[in-house]
C-alpha cells in the first residue's frame, strides 16, 4: 500500500511522505522525550470511523502533562487533521499514529527552547499479532525485563522511550521462540505486554491489573471491562501474582493495535484448554461486533471520517 500513503500531517500542514522527516539533533531523537497515540479507524457498516479517537486526543494532551510538553494544536484541530490524513490518504480502516516530540533546537536532557512538533500519519495495519492469532491465541513467555515502576516513570503516559522497556521483553520472546512477553512489575505481579493490556478469565469471572500496578491506562482494556460487565461478567481490578498465569482459564492480551488477542501458553504451560476460552471469544465477538458497527451501542466512541 505504499505508494498510495503520501501525505503525514507535521505542524500543521500536510506533507508529502518523504519529505515528513526531522533534523537528527532532534531532543526527542537522542532523549526519547516524545509521547505518541495509536488508534484504529474501521470500516464499519455505517462508513470509516475512529474508534475512541476523543479518548486517545485525551491520553494523548495526559500523556505531555509530566513532560511539560506544550503541544501547540488543539484538541479539535489534532482531529480535525487526522480526519484530512485518512481521507487524503484513501484510507478507510487503518492504524492512526500521532506522535508529539521534542524537536530540534539544543541538546542537553532539558528542552530548555526546543520547540514541540506534532506529526500524524495512518497507514493499513492488519491484525497486530496475526490472523491467526486472532482465533487459537499465541504462546507467550514471561520475560526476563521487568515493567519500570510508576513511582520511576509515570506507566500511565504513553511516553516514546518506555518503549525500549517493551522492546526488551517482546524481542527476548521472540528470540526464544514465542510470539510476545507479559512483562511482571518490580513487586513481581503481572503488569502487561509489551504494548498490550492483560485479561485474566477464572471461573466465568474477568480480572485484570490494576491502575497502580504500572501498567497503561489502556482504552481497549477499558472497552473490554464495559463490554464485560454489560453482559453480567463480574470484573475484579486487582493485582494478579505469576503463579495465577498457570491456574487461569483463560488469558488475553487487548490494545489499539492488539484488539483482543488470546494467550494459549505461558512459558510452555497450556492455559485452559490451550486456545482462544470461551469467555475471551464472547468479549472478542462483541469487540468486533462493536467496532464494525454491527451493534448500534456506544455510537459516542466513533468519529465518522
Ligand atoms: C504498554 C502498552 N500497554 C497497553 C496498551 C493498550 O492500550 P490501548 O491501545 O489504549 O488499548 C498499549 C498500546 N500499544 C500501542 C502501540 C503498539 C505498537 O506496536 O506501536 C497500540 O496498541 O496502538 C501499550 O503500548
Amino acid at each position: 500500500e505504499r505508494d498510495s500513503l503520501d501525505t503525514i500531517w507535521m505542524n500543521g500542514e500536510f506533507t508529502d511522505w518523504e519529505d515528513a522527516t526531522t533534523h537528527v539533533l532532534t531532543h526527542g531523537l537522542h532523549y526519547g522525550t516524545g509521547v505518541f497515540e495509536g488508534a484504529r479507524c474501521y470500516d464499519t457498516e455505517n462508513g470509516p470511523a475512529i474508534f475512541r479517537w476523543d479518548a486517545h486526543v485525551e491520553r494523548l494532551f495526559d500523556s505531555a502533562k509530566p513532560y511539560d510538553m506544550e503541544i501547540p494544536f488543539s484538541k479539535d484541530e489534532l482531529t480535525e487533521a487526522t480526519l484530512e490524513v485518512i481521507r487524503r490518504n484513501d484510507l478507510e480502516s487503518c492504524y492512526i499514529r500521532p506522535v508529539a516530540y521534542y524537536g530540534y533546537h539544543q541538546l542537553g536532557v532539558s528542552p530548555g527552547d526546543c520547540p514541540t512538533d506534532v506529526a500524524i500519519a495512518a497507514w493499513p495495519w492488519g491484525a497486530y499479532l496475526g490472523e491467526e492469532a486472532l482465533r487459537n491465541g499465541i504462546d507467550v513467555m514471561i520475560s526476563s525485563w521487568r515493567k519500570h515502576a510508576s513511582s520511576q516513570i509515570p506507566t500511565n503516559a504513553k511516553t516514546n522511550g518506555l518503549y525500549v522497556n517493551s522492546l526488551l521483553a517482546g524481542e527476548e520472546a521472540r528470540r526464544n521462540g514465542y510470539e510476545e512477553a507479559i512483562v511482571l512489575n518490580k513487586e513481581g505481579n503481572v503488569a502487561e505486554g509489551p504494548g498490550e493490556n492483560v485479561f485474566m478469565v477464572r471461573d466465568g469471572e474477568l480480572y485484570t491489573p490494576s491502575l497502580s500496578e504500572s501498567i497503561l491506562d489502556g482504552i481497549t482494556r477499558d472497552t473490554v471491562i464495559t463490554l464485560a460487565e454489560e453482559r453480567g461478567i463480574p470484573v475484579h481490578e486487582t493485582a494478579i501474582s505469576r503463579g495465577e498465569l498457570n491456574t487461569a482459564d483463560e488469558l488475553f492480551f487487548t490494545g489499539s493495535a492488539a484488539e483482543v488477542t488470546p494467550i494459549r501458553k505461558v512459558d510452555n504451560v497450556v492455559i485452559g484448554e490451550g486456545t482462544r476460552g470461551p469467555v475471551t471469544e464472547e468479549l472478542q465477538s462483541a469487540f468486533f461486533d462493536l467496532v464494525d458497527r454491527k451493534t448500534d451501542e456506544h455510537d459516542d466512541w466513533f468519529t465518522y471520517i
